[in-house]
């Protein structure tokens, strides 16, 4: 970083080869970015490569068995070539039978170690079969545990970290509940029957998300549910009350309306879950969540669970309330420091606000991996603003329509755009596939949100990044790290050359991928261009993958403000300061106002004896030039 020492002639020389070296290097960025691999990654890897080799190590003793085997054989089968073949024919099959023996085995192993396994579970065969055909055949942690909770009949709290699984947590045994378990007998049925189960959501999307669960697995036990929601026609979901349904699904809102209206009953209700339910009484919803959990006139006959990845205090004041004295708790939390994803990389950035629209294609750039983006604004006006200045991204949030919002929603989903700009709406409960990258624009109000909102990634056992931006003027990050208990990892602005040079791998693969039917075509004006333009055939080619990643020069990007064209200068006063004024009062003295003015991001540095600010790039020379008439 350029520095300006204040007070210490001694340094002068220093500072004019400083001078020398204006660009910015930032040898962290590079360093950070390879650091981003996660290291669990590899761990997986190493795991892979042990049973790999013991794989390898069983089948070369089969193989040697064969081998001895096969060696004798051939001895005695020798002279005749037909039997050499038919030797050699049962050698194959035999070697493809104990190959898959070896498979079965090594699974078979695998599986009979696990306690998870869903057929230890009292899970219908139908259920079952369904899970299996979604790749499940293990239980997560929170299902497993809670399961024989929940379907013995017991009020339950379950909480874990995000994206590990709540859902299916209270959906199976819930299922099971209703068709095998204690509640079969009283259940209702048939045409016009009133909803054994009640879920309670804050958001519409998850609202919709929590449906499907219902729908895919009770479909096959024979079960229906529904999904009512604001935004959406009355009329549609008013029939569908009236035809009867199992379960009923939805946010507080609109589930109070349908009661008052006289659509939904609840004197047949067996189970009451609160989903998220910290957040649906942040949202305010609180009276309406206490209207309907007090329609039920006789709580002791009802299931009450409430699920969630944080569970301030103050619900537990509302479990305790709503839920039996004789409810049970799993917290896969509890008092552990961590309270966020532990799959998912955290990471904070300096970035003043202007220059994030800047800043973000970059870092989407160095850590999507190509998958998804997540981006969270915490105004529904700079989630639009933002989403209209990054191309190919859209806008989530509450003042979108209804049907907009689920368009949307669904294009993120089916990959027709990769980059979601939204608030808090998204915030909560949605698992969408390959969400590789969440960025936070600014630190949010409360840690809460700061866990479920970066654990949009790494969810199910996966990876992901969560970067947080942060404009060291304006906010602290200190409040989060200490409640949430993350670790960040501080890096500077990925720099444009690095920027450049992940996106020239990918302008090279698809320079590679060029049909060769085109060279003829422009052959001659290659050549051509080689002769004219005075460079190496290296430097013409990097010219052209530049243009096609779609580079014409690269820009500059200060540390500090992540500004382009903006160069960081560290002023070092060899004494304590205390105040920036202080700092604003030197500058003054050996600069013209309207620059001294021009900086941005004046900051003092940790140890308070100097400041740092960025200046305009073309500025650093007036700045240092001033500093050095200074001294003189
Ligand atoms: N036993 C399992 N095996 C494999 N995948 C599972 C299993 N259970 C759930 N999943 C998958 O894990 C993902 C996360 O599940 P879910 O959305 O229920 O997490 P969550 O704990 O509710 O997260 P959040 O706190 O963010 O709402 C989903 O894609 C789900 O299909």
């Amino acid at each position: 970083m350029p520095s300006l020492a204040l007070s210490d002639h001694k340094h002068k020389k220093e500072d004019k080869k400083m001078k020398n070296k204006l660009a910015l290097k930032n040898p962290e960025t590079d360093k950070k970015v390879k650091k981003l691999k996660d290291p669990k990654v590899k761990e997986d890897e190493n795991d892979l490569e042990v049973k790999k080799s013991k794989k390898k190590r069983k089948a070369s003793e089969l193989q040697l068995e064969e081998d001895e085997r096969s060696e004798t054989s051939s001895e005695i089968v020798q002279p005749v070539d037909v039997k050499v073949k038919v030797k050699v024919k049962v050698t194959e099959k035999k070697k493809k039978k104990n190959k898959e023996k070896l498979e079965k085995d090594d699974e078979d192993e695998g599986k009979s170690e696990d306690p998870n396994l869903v057929s230890r579970f009292r899970i219908s065969e139908a259920v079952r079969k369904k899970l299996k055909s979604k790749g499940i055949e293990s239980l997560f942690p929170i299902q497993a545990l809670t399961f024989d909770v929940i379907l013995d009949g017991t009020d339950l709290v379950g909480r874990a970290r995000t994206g590990q699984g709540k859902t299916l947590a209270f959906v199976l045994p819930i299922l099971e509940s209703l068709t095998n378990g204690t509640v079969k007998a009283s259940r209702k049925n048939g045409y016009g029957r009133a909803p054994s189960v009640l879920v309670l959501l804050p958001t519409r999307e998850l609202a919709k998300q929590v449906f499907e669960d219902f729908e895919v697995y009770g479909e096959v036990v024979g079960l229906t549910s529904c999904c009512l929601y604001g935004g959406a026609p009355y009329h549609t979901q008013e029939m569908k009350m009236k035809k009867g349904v199992d379960i009923v699904i939805g946010t507080p809102g609109r589930i109070k309306d349908h009661i008052e209206r006289g659509n939904i009953h609840l004197g047949s209700l067996k189970f009451r879950v609160l989903d998220e339910a910290d957040e649906m009484l942040r949202m305010g919803f609180v009276d309406d969540v206490e209207l309907i959990l007090g329609k039920v006139k006789d709580a002791s006959k009802v299931q009450t669970l409430l699920f969630s990845a944080t569970l301030p205090d103050w619900v537990k004041g509302i479990a305790a309330r709503f839920l039996k004295t004789s409810k049970k708790t799993v917290d896969l939390v509890g008092k552990e420091k961590m309270k966020a994803s532990t799959s998912v990389k955290h990471i904070v950035l300096p970035c003043s606000k202007s220059a994030r629209s800047q800043l973000i294609p970059d870092i989407i750039r160095c850590y999507s991996s190509s998958g998804r983006t997540i981006i969270f604004t915490e105004t529904k006006d700079s989630a639009s603003e933002l989403a209209g200045l990054l191309p190919g991204s859209r806008a989530l949030h509450g003042d979108i329509q209804q049907a907009q919002r689920e368009v949307t929603l669904n294009g993120f989903r089916s990959g027709k755009f990769m980059t979601l700009v939204a608030t808090n709406v998204a915030a909560r409960g949605l698992d969408i596939n390959d969400v590789q990258l969440i960025i936070q624009c600014e630190p949010p109000r409360d840690v809460e949100a700061y866990i479920h909102r970066s654990g949009r990634t790494g969810r199910a056992g996966n990876t992901g990044v969560a970067v947080m931006l942060y404009d060291p003027k304006r906010s602290s990050i200190s409040k989060i790290e200490r409640e949430s208990g993350v670790k960040f990892e501080h890096i500077s602005a990925p720099q444009p050359v690095d920027v450049a040079k992940s996106a020239g791998v990918e302008a090279a693969k698809i320079i590679a991928e060029v049909s060769d039917s085109v060279i003829p075509a422009f052959k001659s004006i290659a050549q051509e261009l080689l002769e004219t333009s005075g460079l190496s055939a290296e430097d013409l080619l990097a010219k052209a993958l530049a243009k096609a990643a779609g580079y014409s020069e690269i820009k500059s990007r200060s540390l500090l403000t992540s500004m382009e064209n903006h160069v960081t200068l560290l002023l070092e006063a060899g004494k304590p300061i205390y105040t920036l004024s202080f700092v604003f009062g030197v500058l003054k003295r050996f600069l013209p106002e309207e620059k001294v003015h021009s900086v941005q991001g004046l900051t003092l540095t940790a140890d308070g004896m100097g400041a740092v600010f960025d200046v305009a790039e073309d500025d650093v020379g007036t700045f240092l030039a001033g500093i050095f008439s200074f001294h003189d």
